[in-house]
């Protein structure tokens, strides 16, 4: 029997670079001015990486960040669960330079709405259970390419080899295996990216419906 829950969880998932940042923090400020700011909030997913402190930066760059244990997914289970029962949670925060937590955490008060967005969210039954709603972002695959090689180098410190390199290795071929077959767990397909408008309003009805339920 799932717990009652006091907020609703939105999930949306798809490839690297497929607009599910852009999505979530479209909805996040349009329906800002209508909730009150303190009552929605994004959690990505990419702040769950495991803590690799304990490795070497060689051993670190060797990671498959694209597959699911390379996340702590329970964690973050245990952690909307907590803020469904109305309590605050500490959010680890990540360093895409560093390949692990920093020592910085981010004190999460409990909200009416939650968008959590990331790649491999759709894959786990746990988190899955949690969300009122599940959104795929459905980018072709050389768009998310193109975008992830440009953020990667403006944004998160790699050359233009590393990110070839890492793509050809492990983000493309975990995308085939793990993400792109999760799509069939989602309630909602948006084609063309994070500024499907459509789409976007579709997920804002659907959030202000919830709130009603
Ligand atoms: N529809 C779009 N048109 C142009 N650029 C976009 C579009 N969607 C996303 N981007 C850009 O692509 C990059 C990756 O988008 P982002 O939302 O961060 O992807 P994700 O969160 O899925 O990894 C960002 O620099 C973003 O500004
Ligand atoms: N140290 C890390 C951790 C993650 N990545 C990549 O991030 C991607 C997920 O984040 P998006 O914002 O793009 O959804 C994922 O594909 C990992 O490969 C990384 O490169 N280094």
């Amino acid at each position: 029997m799932s717990e009652q829950r006091s907020c609703v969880i939105i999930g949306i998932a798809g490839a690297s670079a497929s607009g599910k940042s852009l999505i979530a923090q479209t909805i996040y400020n349009e329906l800002m001015a209508e909730l009150d700011a303190a009552e929605i909030g994004v959690i990505s997913e990419d702040c769950y990486y495991r803590d690799q402190g304990h490795l070497t930066m060689e051993e670190r760059i060797k990671t498959n960040y694209d597959h699911p244990r390379a996340l702590d997914h329970e964690l973050l289970a245990e952690q909307l669960r907590a803020l469904s029962r109305g309590e605050a949670v500490d959010i680890p925060q990540y360093s895409y330079v560093a390949h692990t937590r920093t020592s910085e955490t981010i004190h999460f008060l409990p909200k009416k709405v939650i968008i959590l967005e990331g790649i491999l969210l759709l894959t786990d039954p746990l988190l899955r259970e949690l969300m009122d709603a599940s959104i795929f972002m459905d980018t072709p695959l050389d768009i998310c390419l193109i975008r992830r090689l440009q953020r990667d180098v403006e944004e998160r410190g790699r050359s233009m080899d590393s990110v070839l390199q890492q793509y050809r290795d492990t983000v493309r071929p975990m995308f085939l295996q793990f993400i792109e077959p999760s799509k069939q767990h989602a309630d909602i397909i948006v084609p063309r990216g994070g500024r499907n408008r459509i789409a976007t309003d579709m997920i804002k009805s659907r959030i202000r419906h919830l709130l009603l339920d």
